[in-house]
């Protein structure tokens, strides 16, 4: 089989922005149901929040001029004309030199500005001492302060957060239009891999770890996995099977047999599965080259390489990008790096793009990141390590002190 001519990372990445977008048409979900999922529509509010004004604070309700120049050696008189209850409207409006006891989230009568605290007021009978002035606004949120009525609050292509579902639920909408989670199928090619339950190994067996970390990464970032198990290397059961797994899901991903080996299939499976067929067969990186993307009528296929580090670094840096096109989720929400010093000085050739594993470490002058080293088919140097920092490829290495972006691994 001949050798592929590599793609540099960033070549990659464009085809992935240029080839992909949404499969599916958006749903309408409960809000409760939506949350990680991708909003397919702009939210504007009906409503003002909250819709009337409140107090934040146990006090009484004045007109801040009234209380101008109090003080504990000279304190203001009001006079108290109504008590302000929990989710009702005030019976009576405050005129000047009046106040209304009022409790934490009570709505400020009429004519009220601000909220003078519990404790800086004394009640004799209907008289009230006040011992502090208070501004205009002061301790109150006024209608409209959280969320104005026809306010822009969320646009299409934002990832839903608590948060968000928290205003969503403030503004009262109960369902919100979003992208179905894309269905992500992974099935793992070798004759030597098997499933993670076989108690007793054969000699020269492993059991299958690219499943499991790439599924739920997948998982982890929107998506529904279906897991196809585990295929032998054979060209017809695995087209047979990669084909199968094809018609159900919005993206497969095979694992192993991506290099270059007599009995590497996987390029040919892909090709063989629709329209235009491979787009990328090896990037420029360290780990990580032997990896595959195919279009097959519309959908993406990624051929993984064997090794897991490389797996699971390769399908953080493509198919996590990809995962967020299928959602129509904003590039812009993706990026989760840190800034850190690196420890030591790490080589790296020119042309290549090189992804180096690293632990954090707090040090007095900042966030330094310590390479991991150890070979890509090494799993527990991830479980070690708690990002990855890139060396581009124009760079000869990177040298200690030196400012480099950890993309965390969660
Ligand atoms: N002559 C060359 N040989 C290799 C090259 C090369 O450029 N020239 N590239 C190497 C690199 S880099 C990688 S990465 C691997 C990728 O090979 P494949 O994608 O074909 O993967 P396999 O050969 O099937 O497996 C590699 C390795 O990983 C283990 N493996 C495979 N699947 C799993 C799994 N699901 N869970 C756990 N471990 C798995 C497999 O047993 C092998 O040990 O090729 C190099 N060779
Ligand atoms: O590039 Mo390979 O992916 O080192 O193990």
């Amino acid at each position: 089989m001949k050798f592929f001519k590599v793609k540099t990372v960033s070549e990659s990445l464009s085809i992935i922005a240029d080839q992909f977008r949404p499969l599916r048409p958006p749903v309408q979900l409960p809000i409760a149901d939506a949350c990680g999922m991708v909003l397919a529509e702009d939210i504007v509010s009906g409503e003002q929040v909250p819709h009337f004004s409140r107090s934040t604070v146990d006090g009484f309700a004045v007109r801040a001029r009234d209380t101008y120049g109090a003080s504990d050696s000279l304190p203001g008189f009001l006079d108290i004309t109504g008590r302000i209850e929990m989710g009702k409207a005030p019976e009576q409006l405050l005129k000047e030199g009046q106040a209304q006891a009022i409790p934490t989230g009570g709505m400020l009568p009429e004519g009220a500005d601000s909220v003078v605290m519990i404790e800086h007021v004394e009640e004799i009978d209907d008289l009230l001492n006040v011992y502090r002035q208070v501004a205009p606004g002061e301790n109150v949120i006024r209608a409209g302060d959280d969320v104005q009525q026809g306010e822009l609050v969320m646009t299409a292509g934002h990832r839903l957060r608590p948060q968000d579902l928290g205003v969503l639920s403030a503004i009262g909408r109960t369902e919100v239009r979003v992208f179905p989670r894309p269905i992500v199928g992974i099935l793992s090619t070798g004759d030597e891999v098997v499933p993670t339950d076989k108690k007793q190994l054969a000699p020269g067996e492993v059991r299958d770890i690219n499943s499991v970390t790439v599924g739920a990464t997948a998982q982890q970032y929107g998506a529904k996995v279906i897991q196809g198990g585990i295929v032998r290397d054979d060209y017809e059961t695995f087209a047979a099977r990669a084909r199968q797994l094809f018609e159900e899901v919005d993206f497969l991903i095979l694992s192993g047999g991506s290099s270059v080996g007599t009995r590497d299939f996987t390029v040919q499976v892909m090709q063989a599965l629709g329209e235009p067929g491979v787009l990328i067969h090896g990037v420029a990186t360290k780990p990580g080259k032997p990896t595959i993307l195919a279009k097959a009528n519309g959908k993406p296929v990624m051929g993984l390489p064997g090794h897991p580090v490389s797996a699971l670094i390769m399908f953080r840096l493509f198919a996590l990008p990809l995962l967020d096109k299928l959602q129509g989720l904003r590039p812009c929400e993706t990026d989760t790096r840190l800034s850190a010093k690196i420890s030591r000085n790490v080589p790296s050739a020119v042309g290549r793009t090189d992804y180096i594993r690293v632990k954090l470490e707090e040090r007095a002058d900042g966030l330094w990141a310590v390479p991991v080293f150890g070979k890509s088919g090494l799993i527990s140097t991830l479980v070690e390590s708690e990002g990855i920092v890139e060396i581009g490829q124009n760079k000869e290495g990177i040298i200690e002190g030196e400012a480099v972006k950890v993309y965390m691994l969660s």
